[in-house]
């Protein structure tokens, strides 16, 4: 089972620029969340900040009881090791084959025999399916399939956490939905925690047990889908309709702090269930147990669906 990350507190600012701050969340192991957020929130900062590639002015990013903030060179190396990352490219080498783009961490990081190599590469391809791929250059994959490779490099280390910025970037809503099916997937076969950050909005509402949305500088809110899906607040309704009418505005220059909007909450749709022949996810177990205990903190809305999606009648 994949493993927790704790967030308290966290900032982080760029010279006078703030990004976001006060921002606090609990990932939970082995589930499947996802963080929103317009264009320019700082989701891609956010994931950076939990990999140690920019470190946060103040707050604390817990994982396996060290503190990613404070921690030393050694335990940070240690801890880099649960996490595979899917950048917004791919950042696929382009000068090297698939293969060997999947191999590369495993020749950098462990001492394996190149038969044990081609066994985990092969594996992994399997997995993302990219199996017949292996001699092409990343310049003559398509952009799912790109995503695809550096999918099966972030796995290649068989992570505890899989970070995914942007995955839909650059791909038709078909592409986008195949991928979205994948990340389900995979969570069913390995049960590892993922971490999606997006604007996309269908993938919001089709993959995640958990959904978070950043927005002029704040958490929103991060919780059981669920909550978010529900939500009547302004920003949160209008980002998830997809629509003009609210106070996100163009640019974050003419986003509103305040005022009335009328909120349409959209149809929930059903969550992705894993693809027919693969094992139920056990995080589905694991969550209920977890969400149980908040049911009562719940706006009715938000328990009601979760109670339909329990199979309680309405
Ligand atoms: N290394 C950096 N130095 C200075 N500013 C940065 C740096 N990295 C990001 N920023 C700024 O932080 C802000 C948030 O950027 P980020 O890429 O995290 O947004 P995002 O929510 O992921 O956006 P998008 O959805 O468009 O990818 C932007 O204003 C960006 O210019």
């Amino acid at each position: 089972m994949g493993v927790q990350i704790e967030v308290h507190g966290l900032a982080k600012s760029f010279g006078r620029q703030n990004i976001w701050q006060d921002v606090s969340l609990t990932v939970p192991a082995g589930e499947l969340s996802v963080l929103l957020g317009p264009s320019g929130t700082g989701k891609s900062v956010f994931l950076k900040c939990l990999v140690g590639l920019l470190r946060p002015e103040r707050g604390r990013i817990m994982v396996n009881g060290v503190d990613l903030c404070r921690c030393t060179e050694s335990e940070r190396y240690e801890l880099r090791k649960l996490f595979g990352v899917l950048f917004q490219d791919g950042a696929l080498f382009g000068s090297m084959t698939v293969y060997d783009n999947i191999a590369f961490p495993l020749r950098e990081h462990t001492r394996k025999t190149e038969a044990e190599i081609r066994r985990l590469v092969n594996d992994k391809m399997e997995l993302v399916g990219l199996v017949g791929a292996e001699r092409k250059l990343p310049g003559e994959l398509s952009g799912g399939m790109r995503k695809r490779a550096g999918l099966a490099r972030a796995l290649v280390l068989d992570p505890e956490i899989i970070l995914c910025d942007e995955p839909d970037s650059g791909l038709d809503p078909v592409r986008t939905a195949y991928l979205s099916q994948l990340l389900v997937d995979l969570n069913a076969q390995v049960d590892v925690t993922i971490l999606i950050v997006t604007h996309n909005i269908s993938v919001a509402r089709t993959v995640p047990d958990n959904l978070g949305m950043l927005y002029r500088r704040r958490l929103v809110g991060f919780g059981p889908r669920e909550i978010l899906l529900t939500s009547e607040e302004p920003v949160v309704a209008q980002f998830l309709g997809g629509h003009r009418h609210g106070p996100i505005g163009m640019s974050e220059e003419t986003d509103a702090a305040e005022g009335t909007w009328p909120s349409t909450v959209p149809e929930i749709v059903p969550q992705l269930t894993p693809s027919p022949g693969l094992p139920a996810r056990q995080a589905i177990q694991r969550r209920q147990e977890r969400v149980r205990v908040m049911l009562p903190t719940l706006s009715p809305a938000a328990r009601e669906h979760v109670l339909a999606n329990w199979g309680v009648p309405r």
